[in-house]
Formats: structure tokens, C-alpha cells, sequence
């Protein structure tokens, strides 16, 4: 039978089927953070169980630390209970944690391929969505609950349903304004953040074929916003450059048996996906959210949208709350919308390239008056990458501020937040209310995109910037 690539890992995966039961698969591979492991590390405490595999699991510390006088004490008590708790669970079960002054440290999703530590094939699991990111390696790869996280840390196996399987075929090449970024928001804003649920996806076509592996991280980070368990890429050489000589990369006779297991995960030639998405990349503009879902998006030559342009009811009334919450009036042209503060970073676009094409766009421009622009590189190796190359130089020069790495605005944790009112245009995948800090306005867009809006005070089509 011909087979998907996530049928080829979920059957190689598959432990025991038992009638009337989740089926139970194997986990190769568990992610942590301060945030959804504690109460996990106390169960496993209760009961007397040990650790199972404590080289399957990779920790770091990224929601709750500061991006800036890291040598200070941290001043919010629960931020720093937290990443005190998770410093004392790491050393007492003998797990790898890149704590916050440990230059491997960053955001999880970030870290984790800095380290080649997942590999294609691999079952992935963390407690946390953005886990999908690391489809992007041709792994299966999704977020569990913190009952969960205690499961695979005591058994290294997880009951879980079977998903189905959608194909995301995009086309073509994509425009030299528009990224990664911009193909996952135009996704969520066709298939809605309902349109993969129960699904996972598997992104193909040329213009997947073309990404980076950055970019395909992106992409993946936010098949979550798009409703799915998973997002998937399959591996290429592009995947096998990126991994070969990493820490965590099989080495000598190991790569090669790697190899031929990785060339082997691949979707046959016609097997059958139980959906079918079909996208041009020449037709996605580069895009920004107007609302508080990231279904809620538009081409940067678009404007708002009225209530009455949807034809359903629900979709009209999500419309009318979210512009009441964003301060916005129909109609509005995009590029009229101003912005108070700048945000790149995040798991969706901190990593080295994306510094790289804002730099490009920042560089010789200054923040506009007014204006707040924040630059938080995912990891400390970004952001040392970055600084080798001048790109902090070029921020800096153009007034922006250079952070240490984390989680930062993109969830508001660590008190780098908008306050009421304040309009960001950010890099990161949520825009939900308070998701920046409390009555905060988050615009979701790419970060050649972000780096305009700084320069210009409000949304710029950067393909007239040229
Ligand atoms: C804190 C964590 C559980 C959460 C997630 O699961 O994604 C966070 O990372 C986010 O992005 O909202
Ligand atoms: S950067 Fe944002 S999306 Fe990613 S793990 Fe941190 S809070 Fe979640």
C-alpha cells in the first residue's frame, strides 16, 4: 500500500493497538520548558517513578526570562519560582538543561534544531503547540498536555488517536517580499484555524521545496494556527546539510544508516491524502493580521474588512468583537494603520535569517518617533551569530533595542509587554486578546515586514519600498 510520510512514522512508531483504546505510540524525543513540566516532575515525584530516558529529553528555560540585566535577580516571584523549580527537576533527574545563563539557551524551538537534535522520522513531543515547528526536519512532531509530558517521561510512549492527513501543495515561486511567514498566514486566513483540526498536515510543492530550513520552521511553528496535530515536511538534502555535524547528528557508519532510513520517509507517489489544499505562491502579498485570531489576515494592499463582507454569521460576529477589541474602523487601508512597538523574535521568526532580512530592510533607517522596536534573537547562538555578522549593529543604529534570548513579547511572560491600547507589529504566531499584555494590539506579520513598520511608523508595502 502506498503510504503518506506520517503513516510511514506513525507505523513504525505504533507500540500496541488494543481494542477500545488509544493506540500507543513510541516517543523518540521530548522537548521542556519551565512552563508545563513542574506539575509533571511532581507526579513522577509522588509516585516513585524515575525517568525513563533522560537523553530523550532536551530542557531549556525561554517563557519566563528576561531579555534584558540578565545578572539581576529576576523581580517577578512566579517567573522566578519557575525557573528555580525547573533548575532543581533538571539536575535532580540528570536531564540536559540549557539554563538561562548557558549560551545553548533560547527559546525551546529554536534550540532544539541548533543541536541537530531532532532528526527526520522521529516522534517529537513537548508540552507546548509550537512543537510542530520541528516538522520542518521531516519529524512527527506536536504538543502534549502536562499529564502527558508526566506519561512520556515515566513510560516514553503516549496513547494518541490517529489524525488524518492533509497535503498542503504550494505552487510556484514565491515573490522576493514574501516569506515563509507570509505562506503560513495565508494559510491559516484561506483554511481558517478550524480548517486542519483532526489533520496532519504535510506541506509540498515548489515553493516548499525552495524554503530554507528556517523557513520550513516557520511554516510548520504555525500549522498549530491552522487547527492541525502536525505540520511535516519531507526531508531533502536541504534537511541532511543542516543536520550533518550537529551534536546530536548520527556520526560515521550511524549517519549513513540515518540516511537510508530518512530517504525512505518520503509520501509514495500517489498515496492518498484524506484532504487536498492547493495554494500559488505568487499570488501571497506579504501579510498582516487585522484581528485577534490569525485567521484574520490580509494582503498589506488590503484593508480591513466590514462585518457585512462575511457571509457567515459567526465570522461576522468574530469580526465586529475583534475590530471593538483592535481599535480599528472598516475599510481602513492597511498601510494607514500605525504602530506603537516592533517585535522580532519568537519561535516563528528568531532565528538568523529572519535578523537577516530585517537587518536588510532596517538598515540606514531609524525607528520611527514615537515608536518602540524590540529585537530578540530565539537563542544566545543567533544572536552571537548576528552580532559576528553586524546585524545588532545595524538595529542599534537604527535605534532599536538588542535583547537576550527568550519567549519575550511574543506571549508576555517575562514582562516585556504591550500595555492597553499599544498596537505592535510582531513576528511571533498569536494575536489573540492580552496575548502581548493586557488590552495590548497585536499585528501578526513577517520580519522584513516588522522592520518597515518601525522605520515608517505604520505598515509599509515592502514591495514599493524597492
Ligand atoms: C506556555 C505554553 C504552554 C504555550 C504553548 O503551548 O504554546 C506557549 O508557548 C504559547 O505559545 O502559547
Ligand atoms: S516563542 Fe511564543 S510561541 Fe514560541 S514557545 Fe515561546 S511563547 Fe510559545
Amino acid at each position: 500500500m502506498k503510504k503518506t510520510m506520517y503513516e510511514k512514522i506513525w507505523d513504525s512508531h505504533l507500540v500496541v493497538e488494543v481494542p477500545g483504546q488509544a493506540p500507543l505510540i513510541y516517543v523518540d524525543r521530548h522537548l521542556m520548558h519551565e512552563v508545563t513540566s513542574p506539575q509533571a516532575f511532581e507526579g513522577l515525584r509522588l509516585s516513585g517513578r524515575p525517568v525513563r530516558n533522560p537523553h530523550s529529553i532536551l530542557a531549556t528555560m525561554d517563557h519566563c526570562v528576561p531579555t534584558k540585566n540578565r545578572h539581576l535577580p529576576i523581580a517577578d516571584p512566579i517567573a522566578k519560582k519557575q525557573i528555580e523549580v525547573m533548575a532543581e527537576n533538571c539536575l535532580e533527574n540528570g536531564l540536559n538543561l540549557y539554563d538561562m545563563k548557558n549560551p545553548n539557551n533560547g527559546v525551546i524551538h529554536v534550540v532544539v534544531p541548533e543541536h541537530g537534535f531532532v532528526h527526520p522520522g522521529m516522534v517529537v513531543v513537548c508540552g507546548d503547540s509550537h512543537t510542530a515547528t520541528h516538522g520542518a526536519f521531516g519529524a512527527l512532531a506536536f504538543g502534549i498536555g502536562t499529564s502527558e509530558v508526566e506519561h512520556v517521561m515515566a513510560t516514553q510512549t503516549l496513547p494518541q488517536q490517529k489524525s488524518k492527513t492533509m497535503l498542503i501543495q504550494v505552487n510556484g515561486k514565491l515573490s522576493k517580499y514574501s516569506s515563509a511567514k507570509d505562506i503560513a498566514l495565508a494559510i491559516v486566513g484561506k483554511i481558517g484555524t478550524a480548517g486542519g483540526n483532526g489533520h496532519v498536515i504535510e506541506y509540498a510543492g515548489d515553493a516548499i521545496k525552495e524554503l530554507s530550513m528556517e523557513g520550513r520552521m516557520t511554516l510548520c511553528n504555525m500549522a498549530i494556527e491552522a487547527g492541525a496535530r502536525a505540520g511535516l515536511v519531507a526531508p531533502d538534502e536541504k534537511t541532511y546539510a543542516y543536520l550533518q555535524g550537529k551534536e546530536f547528528a548520527p556520526k560515521g557508519a550511524n549517519w549513513d544508516l540515518a540516511m537510508a532510513y530518512w530517504q525512505s520517509l518520503p509520501s509514495d507517489e500517489g498515496a492518498v491524502f484524506d484532504t487536498v489544499i492547493t495554494l500559488d505562491a505568487a499570488d501571497i502579498a506579504p501579510q498582516v493580521s487585522w484581528g485577534t485570531s490569525p485567521e484574520q489576515v490580509v494582503g498589506v494592499n488590503g484593508s480591513v474588512p466590514s462585518p457585512d463582507s462575511f457571509d457567515n454569521e459567526g465570522k461576522r460576529k468574530a469580526c465586529e468583537s475583534a475590530l471593538a477589541y483592535m481599535g480599528l474602523t472598516p475599510n481602513t487601508k492597511m498601510t494607514d494603520i500605525a504602530i506603537d512597538l516592533v517585535f522580532i523574535g519568537s519561535c516563528t521568526n528568531g532565528r538568523i535569517e529572519d535578523f537577516r532580512i530585517a537587518a536588510e530592510v532596517a538598515k540606514g533607517t531609524k525607528v520611527a518617533a514615537g515608536v518602540q522596536a524590540i529585537a530578540v534573537p530565539g537563542s544566545y547562538h543567533v544572536k552571537s551569530q548576528a552580532e559576528a555578522e553586524g546585524l545588532d549593529k545595524i538595529f542599534l543604529d537604527a535605534g532599536w533595542e538588542w535583547r537576550d534570548p527568550g519567549c519575550s513579547m511574543c506571549l508576555a511572560m517575562n514582562g516585556d509587554e504591550l500595555t492597553k491600547g499599544q498596537r505592535s507589529a510582531s513576528t511571533s504566531n498569536r494575536n489573540f486578546e492580552g496575548r502581548q499584555g493586557k488590552g495590548g494590539r497585536t499585528h501578526l506579520v513577517s520580519p522584513a515586514m516588522a522592520a518597515a513598520a518601525a522605520a515608517a511608523g505604520h505598515f509599509v508595502d515592502i514591495r514599493e519600498l524597492a
